[in-house]
């Protein structure tokens, strides 16, 4: 059995560890697990994450969540060029440091600003909370200028001189409130130089294969189609936010 990758590409990370796959010419089997069917909450996928979260990994009988555990599993099975994550103790580090840091300062912040902009009101019908959307963005942007004053301000690419799993990872993250209509990269110019270097670096056909999912604006029908679903979605979306 192939090695098995549970994604929804509506997910940023999803998207990494797809475009990295994709990349790297590792073989796998795509298991869709959609998000906004409530396919993560089924008992089916709770036993390859009890945590109901996507992406999950399948190899045989071993079972594997979280992006950046997966994008380091892959990376050393299939001994992926070295400029993913780099031998070099120093530039090793970088990338480690970098993907311990993103888990709060941006993964969790820039998903917090899709939610309120494109997911909640896709499910509740309501229109987006302003208010609520400009506190978001506003816990992001402490990152944003770390990310473009001071790191993007002494090297090409987050870590090291070359595209790495950092990059992969902050482009996915930040590509998803861009997505939607709140561009994180325009008022940041060494951050918007960067996103076209990473874009030149993975592919743009392979990066739009990954994000056409997620560029493409939601069908409203699709949202009523459960509505017991759509109300549990906006409830936990609602506790989430608030
Ligand atoms: N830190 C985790 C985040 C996983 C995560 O929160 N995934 C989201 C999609 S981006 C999910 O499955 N959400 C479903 C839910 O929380 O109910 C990772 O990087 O893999």
């Amino acid at each position: 059995m192939p090695l098995e990758l549970f994604l929804d590409l509506y997910s940023p990370p999803c998207r990494a560890i797809y475009i990295f796959a994709k990349k790297n010419g590792i073989p796998f089997e795509f298991r869709p697990v959609e998000l906004g069917r409530g396919e993560h909450l089924k008992p089916e996928f709770l036993k390859v994450n009890p945590l109901g979260k996507v992406p999950a990994l399948r190899d045989g009988d071993f079972l594997l969540a979280e992006s950046v555990a997966i994008l380091l599993y892959l990376s050393r099975k299939y001994q992926t060029a070295p400029y993913w994550y780099p031998p070099d103790l120093q530039a090793r580090a970088r990338v480690d440091e970098y993907l311990a840091w993103q888990h709060t300062a941006i993964q969790l912040p820039a998903t917090n600003v899709y939610l309120c902009k494109s997911l909640l009101p896709h499910f509740s019908g309501q229109p987006v909370d302003t208010v609520c959307l400009d506190r978001l963005l506003g816990k992001l942007k402490p990152a944003l200028q770390h990310l473009d004053q001071e790191v993007l301000a002494a090297k090409p690419f987050l870590a090291t001189e070359q595209v790495s799993l950092a990059d992969l990872m902050a482009f996915t993250e930040l590509m998803q409130p861009t997505a939607v209509g709140c561009d994180l990269f325009r008022d940041w110019p060494r951050l918007g130089a960067w996103r076209a270097r990473v874009e030149a670096a993975l592919g743009p056909e392979l990066v739009q294969d990954a994000h056409k999912l997620v560029l493409q604006p939601r069908d409203p029908r699709d949202a009523q189609q459960d509505p017991r679903l759509a109300q549990e979605l906006v409830h936990r979306l609602q506790e989430r936010l608030s």
